[in-house]
């Protein structure tokens, strides 16, 4: 199932796109207006840290939280997210599906990570991890085809736990554009998607849904054509969604 347009509570509509679209808007972003990846990565990991505070509740700090991070960029936004809940005094245990494959902004993302007193795991620790969180940014908009390898070892992982799942940007292993999974694919609790929503969050598997601001400024979108509402982040850095009961039966 996919879907044009999602709405905030209180009824702004919000349109989806797809993959290449949001590709694109990275392109813009990064190559002509800004803000860079490292400014955008910052964004997505604090409000995915803010949000895994939220979800937890009193229980914060105490309530032992793992986060599965990937190779790419969304691996990145999760160990972003992983240094912010350590900084603030959360029990964090990062896993990294293959630390030797992080290049670029989530290999600085990890050395940053290294600096706090959060914990680091090896994939082989996994099956004596207890979490009361978990956090999914194992896989986002670039998955091709089915999840396979330590990123669908890490996807059983989470869907053989009972602990919630919050994903980053989309479920791990589901299609952003199609909200298809042709393998193992995690089944979230939340999401927390990033800029704009795309086509394919309305799987079953994405939960509750979140967008999150990210700092890209309305020139960008311009230049895409992408038409955001004004007040979509009047109330703060991240809004919950849902689907835009005009979408019954898209395709
Ligand atoms: N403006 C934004 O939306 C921003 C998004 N961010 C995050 O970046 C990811 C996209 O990052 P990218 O590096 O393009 O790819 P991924 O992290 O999704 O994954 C790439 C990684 O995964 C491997 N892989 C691909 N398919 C499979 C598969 N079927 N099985 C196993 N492994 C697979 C691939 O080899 C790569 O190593 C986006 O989702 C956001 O979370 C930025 O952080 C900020 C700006
Ligand atoms: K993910």
């Amino acid at each position: 199932m996919t879907v044009d347009t999602f709405r905030t509570l209180t009824g702004l509509v919000v349109p989806a796109i797809t993959t290449e679209q949001m590709r694109e808007v990275d392109r813009v972003a990064v190559e002509e207006v800004g803000p860079n990846l490292y400014q955008m990565m910052e964004k997505a990991g604090r409000s995915l840290a803010a949000l895994c505070v939220g979800l937890l509740g009193d229980r914060w700090p105490s309530a032992p939280i793992v986060v599965l991070a990937g190779t790419g960029g969304n691996g990145g936004g999760g160990i972003c997210a992983a240094r912010h809940l350590a900084n603030h005094g959360g029990d964090v245990t990062l896993v990294v599906s293959d630390p030797t494959r992080l290049h670029g902004v989530p290999a600085d993302q990890l050395a940053l990570y290294g600096a706090t007193r959060g914990r680091l795991a090896p994939v082989s620790d996994l099956g004596e991890l207890e979490a009361e969180l978990v956090v999914d940014a194992v896989l986002g908009y670039s998955l091709c085809g089915a999840a396979h390898g330590t990123a669908a070892e890490l996807i059983r992982w989470m869907s053989s736990g009972t602990a919630p799942v919050v994903s980053l940007d989309v479920p791990s292993g589901v299609d952003s554009t199609t909200g298809m999974a042709l393998g193992a694919y995690v089944r979230a609790t939340n999401t927390m998607t990033l800029a704009v929503p795309k086509t394919g969050l309305d799987s079953d598997a994405v939960g509750a849904l979140w967008l999150a601001d990210i700092g890209i400024p309305r020139e960008v979108y311009r230049r895409v054509g992408v038409q955001l509402s004004e007040g979509l982040f009047t109330t703060g850095y991240r809004v919950r969604l849902t689907k835009d009961a005009g979408n019954e039966g898209c395709g």
